[in-house]
């Protein structure tokens, strides 16, 4: 009605809840407790220390380590007991995770579209390749390009199947800083356009400052502070994250 504010409560889903995760290996414990979530299109950091305990969190999340104790929800099913179903809406980046070596660039992102069963997988490998601008590279072989090359494939390959939930770790370590910046702009922009959830870690903090609304910082395994960017700078009384990393990195 024009004239009258209208007020309405919105819910924002939650897409992913990892809670009490814990993971040891032999007599390291490498998670240690570690509750979070991440809402539809909100991107949440995890930081900290070599070390802390990110990947092993995000391998969990992935499916790809067990946790020792723990539950992880997605999309308000539980993994363990929904793992097909809820791993089909998941997708992951990072610069160490390996794609076949001796395909070209098109023929890769095919196999892949093929593997997630999508309904026009020619049609939704030309748009990544237009959108990470892989065109140039479309005939070389993946294991001949050079690595911010290769981490720009993983991206396309990580939003291939459209995924409600991505997970990424170090997603732009590889690339210059005028790739990295288009590359940030390209995952705000999906994350605002689609709704996409995103889980990601850094060591570049200007990077996570401009990206996440939500940080958990990790260290020896467990979550030490969260917040936004600024919310945890105020907290240290320091003047951004990079002050907030040492402090915590430093103890
Ligand atoms: N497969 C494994 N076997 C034994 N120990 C492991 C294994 N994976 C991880 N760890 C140990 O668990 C701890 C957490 O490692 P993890 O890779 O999760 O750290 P991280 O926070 O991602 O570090 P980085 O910033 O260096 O990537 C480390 O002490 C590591 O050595």
């Amino acid at each position: 009605m024009p004239g009258h504010a209208v007020t309405a409560s919105i819910d924002v889903m939650t897409v992913l809840e990892a809670v009490s995760l814990t993971k040891r290996f032999g007599p390291v414990t490498a998670v240690d407790g570690v509750s979070f979530s991440v809402g539809e299109g909100e991107i949440v950091g995890l930081l900290g220390p070599n070390g802390a305990g990110k990947t092993t969190t995000l391998h969990m999340i992935l499916g790809l380590t067990t946790p020792d104790s723990g539950t992880i929800r997605m999309f308000g099913r539980d993994l363990a007991a929904h793992r097909t179903w809820a791993l089909s809406r998941v997708n992951f980046a990072a610069s160490y995770a390996s794609l076949p070596w001796v395909l070209r660039v098109d023929e890769l992102l095919d196999v892949f579209a093929h593997m997630y069963g999508l309904r026009n997988p020619r049609r939704q490998v030309t748009q990544l390749m237009e959108l990470l601008d892989l065109g140039e590279l479309r005939d070389r072989r993946y294991g001949q390009l050079s690595s911010g090359q290769q981490t720009r494939v993983q991206l396309a390959k990580s939003l291939l199947n459209e995924p409600g939930l991505l997970v990424l770790d170090e997603p732009t370590a590889n690339l210059d800083p005028d790739v990295g910046d288009r590359m940030r702009e390209l995952l705000l922009r999906e994350a605002h356009r689609t709704g996409r959830a995103m889980l990601i870690t850094s060591h570049n903090m200007p990077e996570v400052e401009r990206m996440c609304s939500r940080i958990h910082f990790v260290s020896g395994g467990r979550i030490v502070a969260t917040g936004s960017a600024a919310e945890l700078a105020g907290a240290y009384g320091v003047d951004d994250l990079e002050a907030v990393f040492l402090r915590v990195a430093r103890g």
